[in-house]
């Protein structure tokens, strides 16, 4: 049967990126979704708003809820300090393994956590897996649909304190309403929009930058 995208995309990584340099391992993702085939990664334009945020909460604890093919999350452990671990959730079997091999071709595994499983079951049990109090850093890519139900859900499981910083792509195209709608209104967050544009096109798109506030 026919590769699937992801499993192509893995290839181009496998065939063109230097094995332990998570840069070339991004270069070439972003290379391959330019000239080859679309990818819904967030991409270089938007990497960039991603990469300055990490930096600046420079997180002892990070979540990200959609691996899919670990892109964002190997952008994301390059720049996490010595000792700090990224979490990523992802329920596709298929987009894990895939990104399991990705993430170790960067060489970053050992500040990866990658695990398989949707993020309503598994938001609950991150004290329990992981010992996390909160989390310093929540980046959401997944389903968009699922973007409030799961920081309502952070909320409740106390996972979060004042100052947790939550990142949300496409909340412009393909777009996440509800999610907009809850963190510009709800006093309990600070909200900015980071306008930047649909990965590797010239739509428009952005990231949502929302503070906690306790
Ligand atoms: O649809 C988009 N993203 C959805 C991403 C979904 C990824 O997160 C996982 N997932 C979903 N709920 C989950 C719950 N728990 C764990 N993994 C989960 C899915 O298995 C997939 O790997 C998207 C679409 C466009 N676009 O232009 O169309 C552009 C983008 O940047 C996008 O992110
Ligand atoms: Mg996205």
């Amino acid at each position: 049967t026919r590769s699937t995208r992801p499993q192509r995309l893995l290839r181009a990584v496998q065939k063109k990126a230097i094995k332990g340099d998570p840069q070339s391992v991004i270069s070439t993702i972003d290379y391959f979704c330019r000239h080859s085939e679309w990818a819904m990664n967030v991409g270089d334009e938007k990497g960039v708003i991603l990469d300055s945020v990490v930096c600046e909460v420079s997180p002892s604890t990070a979540l990200e809820l959609g691996t899919y093919c670990g892109y964002s999350t190997v952008r994301i452990a390059r720049l996490l300090p010595p000792g700090t671990k990224l979490i990523t959730l992802e329920f596709n079997p298929d987009y894990a393994a895939v990104a399991r091999q990705i993430i170790e071709y960067s060489g970053l595994q050992d500040k990866i956590c990658l695990v398989e499983g949707a993020s309503g079951d598994l938001i609950p049990k991150m004290q329990e897996l992981f010992g996390i109090k909160t989390f310093d850093f929540v980046f959401l890519d997944h389903w968009k649909d699922r973007y409030l139900p799961d920081i309502k859900l952070l909320e409740e499981c106390q996972l979060l304190r004042k100052g947790s910083i939550l990142l949300a792509d496409n909340v412009i195209c393909p777009g996440t309403p509800d999610y907009l709608e809850y963190v510009r209104n709800s006093p309990r967050y600070e909200s900015k929009y980071f306008k930047s544009h649909l990965e590797y096109t010239k739509v428009e798109d952005g990231l949502e930058k929302s503070v906690f506030l306790g």
